[in-house]
């Protein structure tokens, strides 16, 4: 259980979040969406206990692990020594986390030499060393390989069945694909808190480019060279394409036009 109730917090003497409230009970991914300096970080900051409120109250029932965005680490050590150095302050084994985060190659490498890929990695390990309650994950996938990414998309997956999962990411396919609530933050104040399903289901657009005027066939109209059709169900691209396949027009390509995810964000 996590819950905000009328949290307000800045830096120095400027608010950035106002009166934040929301309560979550279910586990589940929760991905927090904003525009840039919307305040999730904050939020998450906030959240972690590492930038006291001005005011509010935080409920959190467990433990907490953070992938902080701008988390420092230690420069000067090697990949295996922070890991060790990291074991020994909050617990958990390294041998777990070297494999499933691909850091067997550069283990012997120094912080300060690692690209900024491998240091999200280095930073995504240190969390996942020890098992949490909530997870606190400030863009996990940002500058990984898609391979990677979507190994950490997975990993965190599975683990939602269990745990409370916090997640920010300006990737909204990746927050469509695997969010179960998302949350908006607008100028510091949340907009919207809804479980994703209600979202994706309100519309659904994708364009088409084919042999033949689809206009005669199809309800849409065109946009340059697609054809933009409004489903209300991405299942309804399957009879669209038997019913072309059937006219024996040839489709050259099928694209999603459009996000739901990103209305909500204007
Ligand atoms: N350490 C800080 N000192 C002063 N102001 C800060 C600090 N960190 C963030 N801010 C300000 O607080 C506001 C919210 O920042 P925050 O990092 O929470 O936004 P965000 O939604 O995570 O943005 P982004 O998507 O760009 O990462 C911004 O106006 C930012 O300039």
């Amino acid at each position: 259980m996590l819950g905000l109730y009328e949290v307000s917090a800045g830096y120095g003497k400027t608010e950035v979040l106002h009166d934040v409230s929301f309560e979550i009970k279910e586990n589940g991914i929760y991905i927090l969406l904003g525009r840039n300096g919307a305040g999730k970080t904050t939020t998450l900051r906030v959240i972690a206990g590492v930038l006291p409120p001005f005011k509010g109250k935080i409920k959190k029932e467990g433990n907490i692990g953070y992938l902080s965005h701008s988390f420092a680490l230690p420069q000067e050590m090697s990949v295996k020594e922070s890991l060790e150095f990291f074991s020994q302050i909050i617990g958990g084994d390294p041998n777990n986390v070297i494999g499933r985060f691909h850091l067997e190659d550069i283990l012997d490498k120094r912080i300060s030499s690692l690209s900024q890929g491998q240091k999200k990695k280095l930073s995504l390990a240190k969390v996942f060393l020890k098992d949490y309650n909530i997870y606190l994950l400030d863009e996990p996938t940002e500058n990984l390989d898609p391979i990677l990414a979507s190994e950490i998309r997975k990993l965190i997956v599975s683990l939602s069945k269990s745990k409370i999962i916090i997640y920010t990411s300006h990737n909204l396919y990746e927050a469509r694909e695997i969010g179960n609530y998302v949350i908006v933050i607008d100028k510091g104040s949340i907009s919207l808190f809804k479980p994703i399903n209600e979202i994706k289901l309100r519309e659904y657009t994708i364009g088409i480019r084919a042999s033949e005027d689809l206009s005669k066939i199809l309800k849409g109209k065109y946009q340059g060279d697609y054809f933009v059709i409004n489903l209300n169900d991405p299942a309804e691209v399957n009879s669209i394409i038997q019913e072309l396949m059937r006219r024996n027009i040839n489709i050259f390509e099928i694209k999603e036009m459009r996000n739901p995810l990103e209305d909500l964000l204007r």
